[in-house]
Parts: structure tokens; C-alpha cells; sequence
């Protein structure tokens, strides 16, 4: 284990980005291409493997541990949750013993679904106080995560985003949402989306210039502090789909529905807007734009699939 004094933030100088292959690990890529960035896939250490995290970690020796992995697929966790468990839980808590051990920090990776959103007004935001209530497998495993990762890291940054869609597409998933709607859309429709969820869908680049602006200024925070990355605003997913075929120039016969309606077996949060109060007035970092301008400049970026 490196020294360190607790009372001087070292300057981040090797980064170890887990899950590189993953959409946000792609914009993590560039906003973080100034350290030394050392990658790792599923093929150079797979996270199922839980006595594989330390040894290889410790190998890298980074100052600043990056992880992007996860299990992503919402609905396969509830007839498979032990999966979803492995990767986000586990793994994390390894990940975070590792990370202490190397003497690096954490950075970590958490979601608007440890929240359920009941009841919650329409212009109401979560904010990182606020009492998780995870209504799925993935979100019970992700908020599982954050303890881990807060428990057994001595240093670590939990961040909270929602919705995320990138360039590359999210590897677990296969694809993203908008990339799904337009998809749809090409089929000539009707799509039928929810209209009864509220959150703010999340460029992945955003995120990623965020996470790069909280590395290099080492705000003010606690090191073991959640803190909500989000795009600003709020939307529904019936919304958005209405905004990404406006945006893209598409006359798509659109009906907006209800959960219920649409009948998912995880049952997903009725409103998880997060606030990025937090994010200004610790970190001092200007939060994200809004969603509306964020997929705005997506859509200019992705590439004609
Ligand atoms: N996508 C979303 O909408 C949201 C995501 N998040 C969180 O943000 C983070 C990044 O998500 P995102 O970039 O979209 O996810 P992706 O699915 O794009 O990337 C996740 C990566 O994790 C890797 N991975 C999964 N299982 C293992 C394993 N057993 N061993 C090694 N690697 C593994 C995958 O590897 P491989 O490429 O080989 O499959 C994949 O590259 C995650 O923590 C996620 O929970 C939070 C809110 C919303
Ligand atoms: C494809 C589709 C989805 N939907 C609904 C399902 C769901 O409630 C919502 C969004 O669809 P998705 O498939 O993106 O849902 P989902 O996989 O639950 O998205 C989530 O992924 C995890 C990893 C997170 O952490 C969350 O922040 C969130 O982004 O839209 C429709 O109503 N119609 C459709 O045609």
C-alpha cells in the first residue's frame, strides 16, 4: 500500500478505468485521455471473479480507480438478480477493498432507480439525503453497491446519473434509448412509450466532463460523498421519444401509456428526477446543460446507424 497523507489530495496521475468497453467508459476515455489511463474490459479482468479484482488492481497501482462496469439489464434482474448482484454489488465491494489497498481513490457509479419516487411532487428533485427506496433487482444491487463501496473504500465518490445515452451505446444493454426510439420510429410506429415516468435522461459526454472537472479541481466534498450527475430538467419517457422524433425531423405516430400498460417486469421509479444542487455548491462545478440541448447535440454526433 502507497503512504498517504490523509490530509493532502494527491495529484491523480494513473487512472484505471474498469468496464472500459461500455458507452460512459467511451467519453471517459477522451475527458480523462490527459492522465495515464490504463483500461480494463471484461477480457482482461472479469469482475465475476471476485479473487482476480485485488491482484490485478494492485498490478496497476493507480491513484484514481474509475468503474463504469455494471449489470445494466433492468428487467433480466428479477429472474436472474445473483447476476446483477455479482457485478454490482460484489464486484463493487472488491473493487473498493482493492482500491484502499492500492491507496487510490474510487470512483463509482450509481443510479436513479435506488429511488422509487412515490408520491413525489411534479417538480420535486432527489436530492443525496434523500432515503433510497429501490423497487427492482438492478436497483437494489446498485444501492447494495453504494454501501460497499462507502463501507470498505477510504476514499471513494459515488455518483448518482439517470437515463444515459452515448455515442457508443450501452454495451449491456445493446444500444440506448433514443437509439431504440428511432429505431422504432423507422418502422413507421406507433410507438407506445410511458408516460407516467419522470427522470432526465443523461448524455454520457456530459457525465463524463463532469467526472473529469471532479477529478481535476478535488472540490471540497467528503471522499465518500454521493453526489447526482444528471443533464438538467426534468422529462417523461413518453416526452422524450416525443422530443428525439421532433429533433430528428421524424412524423412518428406516438401514444403515450402507462407502466402498467406497457407491463415491464421490474417495476421502475415513478419520478426520479436528482437534484444537482449538490454538485454546484460542493463541487462548485456548473451542473450539466439541459436535456433538451444535451440530446440535441447527440443526435448531431451519432453516427448513421
Ligand atoms: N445505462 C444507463 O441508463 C444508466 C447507467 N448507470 C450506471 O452507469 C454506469 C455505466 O453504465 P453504461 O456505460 O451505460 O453501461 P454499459 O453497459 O455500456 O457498460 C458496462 C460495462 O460493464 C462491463 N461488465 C459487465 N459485467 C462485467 C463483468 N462481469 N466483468 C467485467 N466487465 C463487466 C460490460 O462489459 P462488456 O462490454 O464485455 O459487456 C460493459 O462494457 C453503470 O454503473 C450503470 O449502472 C446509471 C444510470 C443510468
Ligand atoms: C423501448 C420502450 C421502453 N419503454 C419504457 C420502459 C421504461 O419504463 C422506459 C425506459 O426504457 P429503457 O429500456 O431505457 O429502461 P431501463 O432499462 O429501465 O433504463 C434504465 O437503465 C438503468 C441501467 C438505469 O440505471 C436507469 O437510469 C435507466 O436509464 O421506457 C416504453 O414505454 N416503450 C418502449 O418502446
Amino acid at each position: 500500500m502507497k503512504p498517504r497523507d490523509p490530509h493532502q489530495q494527491p495529484a491523480t496521475k494513473r487512472v484505471l478505468l474498469l468496464g472500459a468497453n461500455g458507452q460512459l467508459a467511451a467519453d471517459l476515455r477522451r475527458t480523462l485521455g490527459h492522465y495515464e489511463l490504463v483500461t480494463m474490459a471484461r477480457e482482461d479482468l472479469d469482475l465475476t471473479d471476485l479473487a482476480a479484482i485485488g491482484p490485478a488492481i494492485e498490478r496497476q497501482s493507480p491513484d484514481v480507480v474509475v468503474n463504469t462496469a455494471a449489470y445494466n439489464l433492468v428487467d433480466k434482474a428479477e429472474e436472474d438478480p445473483l447476476a446483477a448482484f455479482a457485478v454490482n454489488t460484489h464486484a463493487a465491494g472488491a473493487i473498493a477493498r482493492a482500491s484502499t489497498a492500492a491507496g487510490a481513490l474510487l470512483v463509482h457509479f450509481s443510479t436513479d432507480y435506488v429511488f422509487d419516487g412515490q408520491g413525489a411532487a411534479v417538480d420535486a428533485a432527489f436530492s443525496e439525503e434523500d432515503l433510497p427506496s429501490p423497487q427492482s433487482q438492478y436497483g437494489i444491487s446498485k444501492l447494495a453497491g453504494e454501501y460497499q463501496v462507502r463501507a470498505y473504500a477510504a476514499e471513494c465518490l459515488v455518483i448518482r446519473t439517470c437515463g444515459l445515452y452515448g455515442v457508443k451505446g450501452s454495451r449491456g444493454k445493446g444500444g440506448n434509448f433514443v437509439e431504440t426510439m428511432l429505431r422504432l420510429a423507422a418502422k413507421g410506429g406507433p410507438v407506445r412509450v410511458v408516460a407516467d415516468q419522470r427522470c432526465t435522461p443523461t448524455f454520457t459526454a456530459d457525465l463524463a466532463e463532469a467526472t473529469a472537472r471532479l477529478l481535476a479541481t478535488r472540490p471540497d466534498v467528503h471522499w465518500k460523498d454521493i453526489l447526482h450527475v444528471t443533464n438538467a430538467g426534468r422529462t417523461t419517457w413518453h416526452d422524450f421519444a416525443k422530443e428525439i422524433f421532433e429533433a430528428s425531423g421524424l412524423e412518428v405516430p406516438l401514444e403515450p401509456i402507462s407502466t402498467e400498460e406497457f407491463g415491464a417486469p421490474a417495476r421502475r421509479p415513478v419520478h426520479s428526477v436528482l437534484s444537482n444542487e449538490k454538485l454546484a455548491r460542493l463541487a462548485g462545478i456548473a451542473p450539466p446543460r439541459d436535456w433538451r440541448d444535451a440530446l440535441r447535440d447527440y443526435l448531431s454526433q451519432r453516427p448513421n446507424r
